[in-house]
């Protein structure tokens, strides 16, 4: 196996937290039942199966980023955590496509080799295991790109929900339609409930960990629903580096609404789902970021020890009862 997937898995093991037996980032998360409606737009841009026509059964994890299940779902009062939402969505022939999003604008790091030394830098050191803020300047002096998303998570509020969040694809990938046309495109799930944050006081007040609970509650009373933007580039926009956006006056087309139904039954057996950022079908091609790629075999090694390894029992709320 190639060494930066090692090194990588390493790293996270060493340094977030991460516990034996669950994912080694986004380790705490709840699986849903969902419904992802195609628009009739989508047809015209790609041949993939689950964009023609009728509504795909779909799950959804939503997670928190941080390697420790036991992270809360707050930095603090006035600073949020990074999130995910996971798809995979079933295909009329057989199998899945899946792809993994979060709640940050850019990624943190443009290569496989930063990730690590990025993951390094950070390691919690000392009696009080904390990280050296020294250690992460000497790392940034060197990589001014990883400023951009530094700023982005940093700029995170606590979110009352994950219904009022906005995740983003961050890759480049490709359509392809009938003609055998290609348009390259980022993606991003916007929150038909608009955006939403906690003052410092509403913050203070919830539980450590209080999303997953609240979303569980919220589907059961309405309707959560994500629309699925496709951001169309324009010749010169970088494909290949995560930590830069494209201009915001991009033509944006919405392909798409997901709409989460009922927590998935058996989340013991959700829990073993791989939500592969490169789970695509023909139609859609992967873009040359080196990220993407590298994500798909650290997601196989970190499913694959995580597999392997004996997790204490879960609570049942986190169980979906
Ligand atoms: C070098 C870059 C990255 C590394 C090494 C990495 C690593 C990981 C690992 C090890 C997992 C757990 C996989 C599993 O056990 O199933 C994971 C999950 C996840 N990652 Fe990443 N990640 C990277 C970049 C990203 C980016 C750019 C995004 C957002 C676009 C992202 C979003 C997610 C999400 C949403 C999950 C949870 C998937 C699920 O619910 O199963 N990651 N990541």
């Amino acid at each position: 196996m190639a060494e930066p997937v090692q090194e990588a898995i390493h790293a996270m093991e060493a340094y977030t937290g991460a516990e034996k037996g669950y994912r080694r980032a986004h380790s705490r998360g709840l699986v849903f039942r969902a419904t992802f409606t195609p628009s009739p737009d989508a047809r015209g841009l790609t041949t993939a199966e689950h964009f023609q026509g009728p509504p795909i059964r779909t799950l959804v994890r939503l997670s928190n980023a941080a390697g420790s299940p036991h992270a809360g779902d707050r930095v603090s009062p006035t600073r949020g955590r990074v999130l995910g939402l996971a798809v995979r969505f079933t295909l009329p022939s057989g199998g899945f496509a899946t792809w993994a999003a979060a709640n940050i604008p850019v990624f943190l790091v443009r290569t496989p080799e930063e990730f690590v030394q990025l993951t390094t830098a950070q390691r919690p050191e000392g009696e009080k295991r904390k990280p050296n803020p020294l250690r992460l300047l000497g790392y940034l002096a060197t990589h001014l790109s990883t400023l951009r998303g530094i700023k982005g998570v940093a700029q995170l509020k606590p979110t009352p929900s994950f219904a009022h969040e906005r995740f983003n694809g961050i890759h480049a990938y490709h359509l392809v339609d009938a003609h055998g046309q290609r348009r390259t495109f980022r993606y991003r799930w916007v929150p038909l409930a608009g955006p939403a944050t906690l003052s410092e006081a509403e913050a203070a007040e919830r539980p450590e960990q209080y999303l997953l609970d609240e979303i569980r509650e919220r589907v059961s009373r309405e309707r959560v629903s994500w629309d699925l933007e496709l951001q169309l580039a324009q010749p010169g926009d970088p494909t290949h580096d995560a930590t830069r956006a494209w201009p915001e006056d991009r033509p944006l087309v919405t392909v798409g609404r997901l709409v989460l139904e009922r927590p998935y039954e058996d989340q013991r057996e959700s829990e073993q789902f791989v939500f592969d950022p490169t789970g695509v079908v023909p139609g859609i091609e992967l873009s040359d970021d080196p990220i993407l790629r590298f994500r798909s075999q650290v997601y196989r090694e970190s499913h694959h020890r995580r597999s392997q390894e004996t997790k204490p029992e879960p609570k049942p709320a986190d169980l979906g009862q």
